[in-house]
């Protein structure tokens, strides 16, 4: 579950990113967060994640606070960034078996996660090469392998669809929906409609730090065509298909 509480964030003193932010994604849910360029979703995403800190407010993982209990809280969750360009010069399997040991997966067990996982995303063959030989859809895969290793309860994405192959986008949005169904959490950002309509339970939209709707795909639909100043929001957002 994770819980957002009056949430500010602004970037040297000035702009600010995110305003007076409130969300709860439950358990059970699948949550689309989205918006334009430039809404807020990564600022957002980075403080859910510890990376950065929010000005004002709290932020709460399975209960447990990030600012306050960091590292308790980063056990909660798995976390794909934007950009998986990351460890370049290991392995695939290096990188895993690192992944493994920072969050303390018992030998045998991540042995048997890493073949698992790496066949279902169709890696097993690439594993001892090293990242830099990969693609962005194959670096993007292992990050997600090396994500799930922990089996954390709470799943954050930050556009973790861009650049997959159909077959692993597939198989990443089965995924979400079977870690779901076991009674976890998955928030994921995207600025692709059609996504979220197929695959969120419940979505929220950002745009210029500020969240103008929340709820389901269709309340969503209704919405913006009832509120005519929105509309051209969401024609933005189609556009950006
Ligand atoms: N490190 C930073 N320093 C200053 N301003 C920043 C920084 N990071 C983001 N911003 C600004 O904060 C606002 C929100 O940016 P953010 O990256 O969170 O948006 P986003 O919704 O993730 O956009 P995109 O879809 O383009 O990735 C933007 O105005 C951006 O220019």
């Amino acid at each position: 579950m994770i819980e957002i509480k009056g949430v500010t964030k602004s970037y040297n003193g000035s702009t600010k990113a995110v305003e007076h932010l409130d969300l709860t994604v439950p358990k059970g849910e699948i949550f689309g967060f989205l918006g334009p360029n430039g809404a807020g979703k990564t600022t957002t995403i980075k403080m859910l994640t510890g990376i950065i800190r929010a000005d004002k407010g709290t932020i709460r993982i399975n209960q447990v606070d990030i600012a306050e209990n960091p590292l308790e809280a980063k056990k909660q969750f798995g976390y794909v960034p934007d950009s998986p360009d990351m460890f370049l010069r290991l392995k695939g399997l290096e990188y895993l078996i690192f992944m493994a040991d920072i969050y303390e997966v018992p030998k045998e067990v991540r042995r048997e996660r890493i073949e698992k996982l790496a066949a279902r995303f169709d890696m097993s063959a690439a594993l001892n090469d090293p990242i830099q030989s990969y693609s962005h859809g194959m670096r993007q895969k292992i990050v997600v392998i090396g994500v799930m290793l922990h089996d954390p309860s709470v799943w954050i994405l930050d556009e973790p669809l861009t650049g997959l192959d159909p077959k692993s986008s597939y198989t990443l949005k089965e995924m979400m929906r079977e870690h779901v169904n076991a009674g976890n959490t998955v928030f994921f950002s995207t600025h692709v409609l059609e996504v979220a309509e197929k695959l969120c339970d419940r979505v929220a939209i950002i745009n210029k730090g500020v969240i103008l709707f929340c709820g389901t795909f269709r309340e969503m639909q209704e919405h913006f065509k009832k509120n005519g100043s929105l509309e051209s929001l969401f024609l933005e957002l189609t556009n950006n298909e």
